[in-house]
């Protein structure tokens, strides 16, 4: 709902907003919120649509969420979430505006006395080791120097907050945020003990900035990978899934800045220290959050921007020109850097390049973009079409590049180790031929990989439940109705799939939310936000509002807590979305890469995780086959050296089978049948009203009478597609009142008790036989394992 602030101002707030009207009907959901005045209320700027894309602001016109007016007698009251509200749990994130936030943790950063935390016992040893250091002592100026300027800093810092284009839509801000997080963190006590972060050598600042986010000692690749970056080399880093890779390469690049601060402070020219490439939208949001969460602790901190799609782009170009820190995808970051030359050329002088999820950056289009990134930034030293592109030639540049994922293939791996040599003849889209392309500084870069035998993460469980092809949506709410009270994560390979798997869930009353690639920008990082939030999605859902006042058992209904994300492969990488228990696989990964990625999105920083793959009786063969050459490695040293590869791969190492009980499918299968249909008939009218749309339109334009009839006798045929086509024609037809019938029926199917054993503890154990004597309502079966 948009408002034009300056007008409403001169009529003195006498009149009721006409846009915000709509939202007294909701008077009487504003728990936690607390009367604001309404200059005090979130406002922000309505979006530029992309014509006026260099226009500030839309009109002056601004909006604002997330408000309810609640009338007594002539006067009226805004109720918002405000700073003192303890609704803490609601979905509120998109209301804050970016500058709030920022100002949160940048005046808790204003003083260093607040900065520096406490750090138990290695506090000195750190300090002291650090002063005898020559070669750290430039990375003490920063602090000196900080402290001398500390009111210069400020005075930026505050110019900072008052920039209408600082951050981009706020969503960005608030999705990957942890704000709350952070005011938490200075609030308590950081007294941990750091003496495993000592041997870093990292500086005092950059020790309190870690203490505040309460890691007490680096993770594996961090330990290993941050002296090489500190110490000037290219690093290669592998890790499992969860196991801390953004900051394994964030560190080294703030410590950088900071070294590097004075330097920049007394040009007084912008020169962005990093150029980090992301192969999704998401991932950039969240290695930027994530190292501005890093940075929050310090005095002063480096200005750290995502260049992403799907936001605008002039907005992007301005923070571009003053960013430190650039974390973008190659499609925007190559759009941005080929229209300017300023850009090209400062971004020439960076001192580190990053590629996270370097294997993925292949895929997905992105691999041309990426090329020409890495061509532009190394074109001051142009190399002839067909000059010799041998090993030995090394580049003119003075960057650093570190490469990192999780899954890097084989024979790479032996490459790298120098067990062979680069073959640059082969596929011109292999990880070899980009990771040549990176023109790494040194002849060998470093290569850390601390997980030679499993990609996996170790608290990882994993499972397979096999089902009938056309079964895969009952069994996946099977699975979904044993694991209430959770956070899971659902992967297809299609968008389709997505599309239908929501509203299904929806309908049976889960707080299901869609993600994929075909969703505009705002709408991917709302759907997350919300995942996160675990609200509920069945009030927005006009499926299943007949259904979601009913109050059906426990175990039918989700808790607060419990949300379920539908996604496409483009929530594989890198996602760092806390508690997420299980992930289900409901069609099986292409690859064995997208299976460690996807399971991946749990059992994250030593937490536990599940992963379950729903299999066709055609898939499971293969599909464990799959999964054993991901575990044949680690299994053949561990548990069975004697078995070959092949044979661990048909034994199925690595995954067990799950069998859940038929009697609970059986039972569950009525609520499925009815709420696939009703999901249909919504699908299929709501394409069929946009397809007739679009030829009312096409007629209108040839000037032609619009005939449904002769349109349909036209269009007819029999050929492939023609039997789905002629269900979703069905689809559509059905009656309203049909619909209502269904509703009705599945609201009351999802009221009915259904026992899942005798508490949630005694799920995984669940005595069969005295449920079966003893229950009352639909039993729900057993499954163990797994911890399900
Ligand atoms: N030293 C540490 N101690 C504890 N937790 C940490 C530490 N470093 C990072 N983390 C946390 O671990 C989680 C995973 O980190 P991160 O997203 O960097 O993993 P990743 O290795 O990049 O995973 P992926 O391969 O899936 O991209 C994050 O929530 C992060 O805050």
């Amino acid at each position: 709902m948009a408002i034009d602030k300056k007008r409403k101002r001169a009529e003195g707030h006498s009149k009721r907003p006409k846009a915000l009207a709509a939202n007294s009907k909701r008077q009487k959901s504003n728990s936690g919120k607390r009367v604001m005045s309404v200059d005090s209320l979130a406002w922000k700027s309505v979006d530029v649509p992309e014509m006026f894309d260099d226009a500030e602001g839309f009109y002056g016109l601004e909006e604002v969420e997330g408000v309810e007016i609640v009338r007594e007698g002539d006067t009226v009251k805004f109720l918002a979430a405000g700073p003192e509200s303890d609704d803490s749990e609601e979905f509120g994130g998109f209301d804050d505006p970016p500058e709030a936030a920022e100002a949160i943790s940048e005046e808790k950063a204003s003083t260093p006395a607040e900065a520096a935390v406490p750090v138990k016992s290695s506090k000195e040893a750190a300090t002291s080791k650090k002063a005898t250091k020559a070669d750290r002592k430039d990375a003490q100026k920063p602090d000196i120097k900080a402290q001398k300027e500390e009111k210069k800093g400020k005075q930026e810092k505050k110019s900072k907050k008052v920039e209408p284009d600082e951050g981009d839509p706020e969503l960005e801000a608030n999705v990957f945020a942890q704000a709350t997080d952070l005011a938490e963190a200075a609030a308590e006590d950081n007294d941990i003990d750091m003496s495993e972060w000592v041997p870093l050598d990292l500086s005092p600042q950059m020790l309190s900035s870690i203490a505040r986010l309460k890691f007490a000692k680096p993770t594996a690749i961090q330990a290993k990978a941050i002296p090489h970056v500190m110490n000037g080399h290219d690093v290669i880093g592998k890790a499992a899934t969860g196991s801390g890779k953004t900051l394994a390469f964030g560190i080294p690049i703030v410590e950088s800045w900071l070294a590097k601060m004075g330097e920049a402070q007394a040009t007084d020219k912008k020169q962005p220290i990093a150029l980090i490439l992301s192969p999704t939208r998401e991932l950039a949001h969240q290695i930027s959050d994530h190292l501005k969460q890093l940075c929050a602790g310090l005095t002063t901190g480096p200005y750290i921007c995502s260049v992403t799609g799907g936001l605008a782009v002039q907005k992007q170009q301005r923070q571009l020109e003053k960013a430190d820190i650039l974390v973008g995808t190659p499609g925007r970051m190559w759009e941005l850097m080929s229209s300017s030359n300023s850009v090209l050329a400062t971004l020439r002088g960076i001192s580190f390049l990053v590629v996270d999820e370097a294997d993925r950056l292949l895929k997905d289009g992105h691999f041309k973009e990426a090329e020409e990134i890495l061509k532009a930034l190394d074109r001051t030293a142009p190399k002839e079409e067909n000059e010799d592109d041998s090993d030995d030639e090394r580049p003119q540049h003075n960057r650093q590049t570190l490469v990192f994922s999780a899954t890097f293939n084989k024979n790479l791996q032996q490459k790298l180790a120098g067990k062979a040599r680069f073959n640059l003849m082969g596929d011109a889209e292999s990880l070899e031929y980009l990771l040549k392309k990176l023109n790494f500084r040194e002849q060998r870069p470093k290569f850390v990989d601390t997980n030679p035998i499993s990609q996996m993460a170790e608290n990882l469980k994993e499972g397979l439940i096999q089902c009938g092809d056309l079964e895969k949506d009952l069994y996946l709410y099977a699975v979904l109705l044993l694991q209430p009270s959770r956070r899971v994560l659902v992967f297809t390979n299609s968008i389709n799939t997505v599309r239908r798997l929501t509203p299904f869930l929806q309908a049976l009353n889960l707080p299901a939310f869609a993600l994929h690639s075909d969703m505009e920008q705002k709408a991917r990082l709302r759907s997350i936000e919300r995942f996160k939030a675990g609200t509920n999605a069945n009030t927005k859902n006009p499926a299943s509002s007949s259904s979601s006042s009913s109050s059906p058992s426990s175990s039918s209904s989700p808790s607060s807590s419990s949300s379920i994300l539908v996604a496409t492969d483009v929530a594989a990488r890198g996602l760092d979305i806390p508690d997420i228990d299980l992930v289900i696989h409901y069609h099986v990964p292409r690859s064995a890469d997208d299976y460690v990625h996807r399971s991946g999105r749990t059992a994250r920083a030593n937490h536990s995780g599940v992963s379950i793959l729903l299999c066709g009786p055609k898939e499971a063969v293969p599909t464990q086959r799959l999964i054993a050459k991901v575990h044949a490695a680690a299994a053949a040293r561990a548990a069975a050296p004697a078995l070959s590869r092949a044979k661990l791969a048909s034994a199925g190492v690595g995954v067990q089978t799950v069998d859940i009980d038929r009697r609970l499918v059986a039972h569950l299968r009525p609520r499925v049948t009815l709420a696939k249909k009703i999901t249909e008939t919504s699908i299929a009218k709501e394409r069929g009203s946009k397809e007739e749309d679009w030829l009312k339109k096409a007629a209108d334009e040839l000037g032609v009478e619009y005939d449904p009839d002769e349109l349909e006798a036209a269009g007819s045929w029999k050929g492939r597609g023609s039997g789905k086509k002629m269900r979703e024609k069905e689809a559509a037809a059905v009656s309203k009142a049909e619909v209502k019938q269904w509703r009705w029926e599945l609201k009351e199917l999802l009221s009915r008790r259904v026992n899942t054993g005798v508490s949630e503890k005694y799920l995984g154990s669940v005595d069969v036989d005295a449920l079966l004597r003893g229950a009352r309502g639909e039993f729900l079966g057993q499954v163990e394992g797994l911890g399900l």
